[in-house]
């Protein structure tokens, strides 16, 4: 080839590629539904009074600790579940609410609709939390105290605020004379934090001998509203996790030799075992980005990024080693293109001049949807490389796939629609949730399965979760109330709302209608989307008349004479 056919042959490689580029950069349009904000002083705005405060400072000062599986503090537990009963007195008298407690401690709720040709939704929450090193804290972690207007304690975000939250707008909802059209449950499990085997796990075996086949979607825990943390993107970004990473525990084990410390060896099970986690640290696995949610993720929030980040974020393909880089860099980043590893817990040693018999060590591993478990240990197995640290499976789970977040997807919508109704200049976009939840027990009634949590967050607070100073403040907390509000209230709608083409014209006025010249009977609904649609020969008479008055009805200045018939004068 010459070089004049070289150069011809590489502008056009790079004009091919530069149109590429710009055309995703340009057609990944997010989706803009027009959304009624809710504002503090609408009619029906559930205020943070003293009493819902109080309360919620309350159900904090319970230390429902979770210490391992099976290990719960099982009278605090009994005091939480008494709590609730006292501080939501309409919920737990309801005619339209049944209460089952669940494998002693776990609850759950069942609220009918009246309409049972509607799919019931689930939403779910845990009443456990994590122990607190009380010595290294601000405050004390079971006092609830309020600082500079952030109540601090443990589960003021994980997740006592998802528990009062749905339950504070219920109670207002049933109060104000609500009557459900679509049935839901409220599933309260016990020891999240140990992998909910008792709880949350007994609370969908109670639902499956029910007869319960399907819910519409569920909503746990999860992913946040999120400032600061996507590089690029200064407004708040709420995450709603699709997906799920897998965990994988190993336990590393070296087996050495007790002796006196005068007469070391060259190396004791300690030192093996700490030259096997150091490289275990020191090579951490690839960047899987591209290969899960986070690619979705990205995609949809390039819109939010300045001109350069947008073309780069919506061409992963191409810039994905320079973003994996980037995110490498911060931990919360990081945590969302590959799999994770943290060295938990270490243990060896009985005296210090005696040498250790043995030694201990957990690696817990947080796995990206692309990877398989048995991939991981062969990789640790490889970057290890010495026989003597065995090395065993203690715990495990295969990551969850991807829930659908299109736009006509119910719940995801559902969600979407009520965070920015609340956190009005948010965008959201769907994510992967970093920790686990228990969604995995509720896995076979739905493929509709979201994680987010109401909780407003800015960098350095992902270190409250299960650290120190774990806080929310007031507002935030009256946030949540009055999303789990309007989560109940979206949801009792037969189906999607504000799901037309009118997002794509909301910069030109304020005034969309949405109405189809349809006569409709109970039961009709399902025929859109479904089944046998139809329409009468009268009624498609009548939709051409009514827009044969649209359009003369329009056609003057100002809203005066509408009506032309002489009869209807
Ligand atoms: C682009 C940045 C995106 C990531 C930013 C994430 C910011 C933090 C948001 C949410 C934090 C999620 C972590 C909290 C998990 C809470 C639930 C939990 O702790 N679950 C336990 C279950 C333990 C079960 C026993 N194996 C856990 O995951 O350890």
């Amino acid at each position: 080839m010459s070089c004049k056919q070289l150069c011809i042959t590489l502008v056009a490689i790079c004009s091919a590629l530069l149109v590429i580029v710009l055309v995703r950069t340009f057609t990944l349009v997010p989706r803009k539904d027009v959304v009624i904000a809710c504002k503090t002083a609408d009619s029906d705005f559930i205020k943070l009074t003293d009493q819902i405060l109080k309360r919620f400072q309350k159900a904090l000062q319970i230390d429902t600790i979770s210490f391992k599986r099976g290990e719960y503090n099982r009278d605090q537990l009994l005091l939480l579940g008494s709590h609730l009963q006292k501080s939501f007195p309409v919920v737990h008298s309801s005619p339209l609410v049944k209460l089952d407690i669940i494998a002693n401690y776990s609850r759950l709720y069942t609220i009918s609709g009246s309409n049972t040709s509607l799919t019931p939704y689930l939403l779910t929450a845990h009443l456990d939390v994590v122990p607190a090193i009380a010595e290294e804290w601000e405050l004390p972690p079971f006092d609830a105290q309020i600082k500079d207007e952030f109540i601090y304690a443990r589960g003021a975000i994980d997740f006592k605020q998802g528990i009062m939250g749905i339950l504070e707008a219920l109670e207002y909802l049933l109060s104000k004379g609500f009557k459900p059209n679509r049935s839901f449950y409220i599933g309260f499990g016990h020891d999240e934090e140990v992998t909910g085997v008792d709880g949350a796990r007994a609370i969908s075996q109670e639902l499956q001998s029910r007869g319960l086949k399907q819910v519409e979607f569920l909503l746990d825990e999860g992913l946040a509203v999120l400032n600061g943390f996507i590089p690029g993107i200064k407004k708040p970004v709420a995450l709603i996790g699709i997906g799920e990473k897998g965990f994988l525990t190993l336990k590393l084990y070296v087996k050495g030799e007790a002796g006196h410390s005068s007469m070391p060896l060259k190396e004791t099970a300690i030192g093996i075992l700490a030259k096997a986690v150091s490289k275990i640290e020191d090579n951490p696995l690839p960047s899987m980005l591209g290969y899960g949610p986070e690619k979705e993720m990205l995609e949809h929030l390039a819109h939010e990024m300045p001109l350069a980040a947008r073309i780069v974020m919506s061409n992963l393909w191409l810039f994905g080693p320079i973003v994996s880089w980037f995110f490498s860099q911060k931990p919360p980043t990081n945590a969302i293109i590959r799999t994770v590893t943290s060295v938990t817990m270490f243990n060896g040693g009985v005296k210090t001049n005696v040498l250790p018999s043995d030694a201990t060590a957990y690696i817990n591993h947080r796995i990206h949807p692309a990877q398989s478990l048995q991939e991981i240990m062969d990789y640790d197995r490889a970057v290890i490389n010495d026989d003597r640290v065995q090395i065993s499976v203690e715990d495990s789970m295969v990551a969850a796939a991807g829930s659908p977040s299109g736009e006509n997807d119910f719940g995801y919508q559902i969600i979407s629609n009520s965070i920015r109704q609340i956190w009005t200049n948010a965008t959201t976009a769907p994510g992967m949730m970093i920790g686990n939840t228990d969604t995995k027990h509720y896995k076979d009634f739905t493929k509709n399965i979201y994680r987010f949590s109401p909780t407003v967050m800015f960098p350095g607070d992902e270190k409250r979760f299960h650290g120190v100073n774990e806080r929310i403040s007031k507002n935030n907390y009256e946030q949540a109330i009055n999303f789990y509000y309007h989560i109940i209230v979206n949801a009792d709608k037969r189906l999607l709302m504000g799901n037309t083409d009118t997002r794509h014209y909301a910069m030109f006025t304020k005034n969309i209608y949405r109405f189809c010249p349809t006569v409709m009977f109970l039961g009709d609904e399902k025929r859109f989307h479904g089944i046998n649609e139809r329409i009468s020969k009268k009624n498609y008479e009548q939709a051409i008349n009514f827009y044969y008055h649209v359009i003369t009805n329009a056609d003057q200045r100002s809203l005066i004479n509408i009506h032309q018939h002489s009869d209807e004068l």
